[in-house]
This record gives C-alpha cells, structure tokens and sequence, in this order.
C-alpha cells in the first residue's frame, strides 16, 4: 500500500504556478512586497492548479506514542503525560486545540501507540503497541511496524479527506519523542548527535550531555542506513513520526497540502521527502521551533518557515496559526485588483 500511494504523488502544476506568479506579480504593489503571502499563493496554485486556490476545511491529526527510549532519562516529563494530553485534546483544552479553535480548524487524536489501554472511544484507535522499544538495545521497532506506522498515516490522511478535509496539519503528543527526531536528523542529515539535539521540554540542561549520548549509542548500535529512511524510522524512530510522515504521503497522494509543524514533525518530513521528494511539493512549514535542531532540519527540508514566535510546543500548534497565515495569503490573492483591472500601468 505504501508503495501503491508513493506511486501515486503527482508533480504539482509548474505551468499553473507561472500564471500564478504573473498574477501576483501584477497585483498593485510593489512586486514581492507581499513576500512569503505571494509564494504560499503560487505554492498553493500549483497544487490545485488553479490560480485562485482555496481552502475551507482545515484538520490537525494529532499522532500519539510513546518511546521505549524514556527509560534512558531523556525527558523530564512523566510518560503518563502523553495519555493524559491525547485525553486533554480531546476535551479540547490542550494548545493546539486552543489554536486550532481559533483558526477554525478541527483536531482529530490517533494513538498509534500509547503505553496505556485507551478507554475514550474519541481517541481512533491505531495502536501498533505499546510504545517502541529502547533504541540503545536495539530497534526501536521492525521494519513491518515502521512501515505499518507511515501506512496508519495514509490511512487516516485519505479518511480525512474522503470526509472533505482540504488541507492538513501534522501535530503530535509523545514524551521523549524529541530523541528520535534528533536521532533520524543526526543520520539522514550527518550530523553529529550533539549539533542536533536540544533540551525538548525542559531537560535541564545538566541532563543534555546524556540525551546526546543515548542517541550517539542508539545510532552507533542500530547502524541505520541513511538511504533507506524506513531503516532510520525503524531504528531511531517512533510510531507517530512514522504516522506524520505518512499523513505527509498521503496527503500529497490526493494533492492535499499539509502543514509541517515543529522538530518531530520535520523529522517525519525527512522521511517522507526521502521515499518520495515530490511530497515536499505539497508540503508547506509553520514555524522556526525553538528545539537545536530545528535550523539544521529546516536547513535540511529547505522548506521556508514564516513564523518566528519561539514556539517549541508541537501538538499541532504552529499548523493552527498557519492555517490562518495561509488564509491571510488567499485574502490577498482573492481580494487585490491587478494593475490592468484596476486600469492603471506603473
Ligand atoms: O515541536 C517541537 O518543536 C517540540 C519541541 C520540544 C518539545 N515538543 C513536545 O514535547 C514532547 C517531547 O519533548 P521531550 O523532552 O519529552 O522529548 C512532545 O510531546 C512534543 O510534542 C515539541
Ligand atoms: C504539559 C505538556 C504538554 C505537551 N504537549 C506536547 N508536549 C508536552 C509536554 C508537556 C509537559
């Protein structure tokens, strides 16, 4: 399935995007003084091939897991917090539900595998099991459950937008999970541990030294094959950064935009850029996180982040507030004259 849907991933539009780049270069202003609004409209163009594209339905998929790597004392955070947040966005109080209320965007929450038998039945249940494995002993899952986990994000990718989303953001809930992504950064991008790993949420920084060895020894043990990034997911990764990836792949499959979010969720667009780069086509980053690692992964994506707020949530956050910053680029396009209608040359 994953490779039927890979296959699937059609070129966007370039001729579309040229029409659409001689329109906004003729709106009455300056050229490129709308800046990052005018690329996100010709982005956008490309995708849906037309030049006046739009977006009514907006969805968060949240992917929830938790990380057998946490008994090596990377996080601070107690791991039940990672059950008791898939719950919290349920009762819609979390940050990104805040956010996403605001932007007028759904949430939806998946466990794809957390360590707790979930009793709310609003929480879709896509539990590959209960947490990955201690990457420092080895695997932090199979090859078939790395691949099960991008195929859960496919999944509920294309149910969401057989139910009418058009666009989605890619958010997720997983104490620890900032190991693993500085893990699949530290190999797909070849960097050393300690230039991509940062404190996640509040490690006290004395702690740092040893999340950067944990994942010097995960790596070293695993030797995963960074040209094969199921081998890096199944290795160094996590369940639900497999799932954003696989949201990411799905998404692109149906010529659905979606919203890379903070570190993780760039960590699952490494992977999914690296099964199939014309998903980067579709994909459009929120913001800069505050996490180490988040310049040298948005180095690596090459994918323009516009919001520079400091945020290190994840969750979904940054997605919300693009949403809007996408609305704000649509306004433009959709409400601005060009110099021949407004019948006037410069
Ligand atoms: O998205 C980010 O950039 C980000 C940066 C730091 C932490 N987080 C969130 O905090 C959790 C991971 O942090 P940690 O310290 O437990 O690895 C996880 O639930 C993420 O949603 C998220
Ligand atoms: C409360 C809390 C909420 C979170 N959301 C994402 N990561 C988190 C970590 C903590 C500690």
């Amino acid at each position: 399935m994953l490779e039927s849907t890979l296959r699937k991933i059609k070129s966007v539009n370039k001729k579309t995007a040229l029409k659409s780049i001689e329109r906004v270069d003729n709106l009455v202003k300056p050229k490129g003084s709308l800046g990052m609004l005018e690329e996100i409209v010709v982005k956008l163009s490309a995708i849906q091939n037309t030049k006046f594209p739009k977006i009514s339905n907006k969805e968060i998929i949240v992917f929830a897991s938790d990380h057998g790597i946490f008994e090596e004392g990377v996080a601070i955070t107690p791991r039940e917090v990672t059950l008791i947040q898939a719950e919290n966005m349920i009762l819609g109080v979390t940050g990104v539900c805040a956010l996403a209320k605001n932007a007028n965007s759904k949430v939806i929450v998946v466990d794809v595998g957390i360590d707790a038998d979930v009793k709310n039945n609003k929480i879709i249940n896509k539990k590959i099991r209960k947490g990955t494995s201690n990457f420092t002993k080895g695997p932090a899952m199979s090859r078939e459950e790395a691949i099960r986990s991008i195929e859960i994000g496919i999944e509920i990718a294309n149910s969401r937008i057989d139910l009418g989303a058009d666009i989605l953001g890619t958010g997720e809930m997983g104490i620890g999970n900032t190991t693993p992504s500085s893990a699949i950064l530290s190999v797909i991008g070849g960097y050393k541990p300690s230039e991509v790993t940062g404190i996640g949420a509040n490690l006290p920084l004395e702690r740092l030294e040893k999340k950067i060895d944990v994942i010097d020894k995960g790596i070293k043990f695993n030797k995963p094959n960074k040209n094969d990034p199921i081998d890096v997911l199944s290795k160094v990764g996590g369940f639900e950064i497999g799932a954003m990836a696989g949201a990411m792949i799905g998404g692109a499959s149906r010529g659905v935009p979606v919203i890379v979010d903070g570190f993780i969720s760039s960590a699952a667009a490494l992977i999914a850029i690296k099964l199939e780069p014309k998903v980067k086509d579709y994909l459009f980053a929120s913001h800069f996180s505050k996490e180490k690692g988040a310049f040298l992964a948005s180095k690596e994506l090459g994918l323009k982040t516009p919001l520079h707020l400091d945020l290190r949530l994840g969750e979904g956050t940054g997605a919300a507030i693009m949403f809007s910053i996408i609305e704000f680029a649509l306004a433009m396009n959709n409400n601005m004259v060009t110099f021949d209608e407004g019948g006037f040359k410069l």
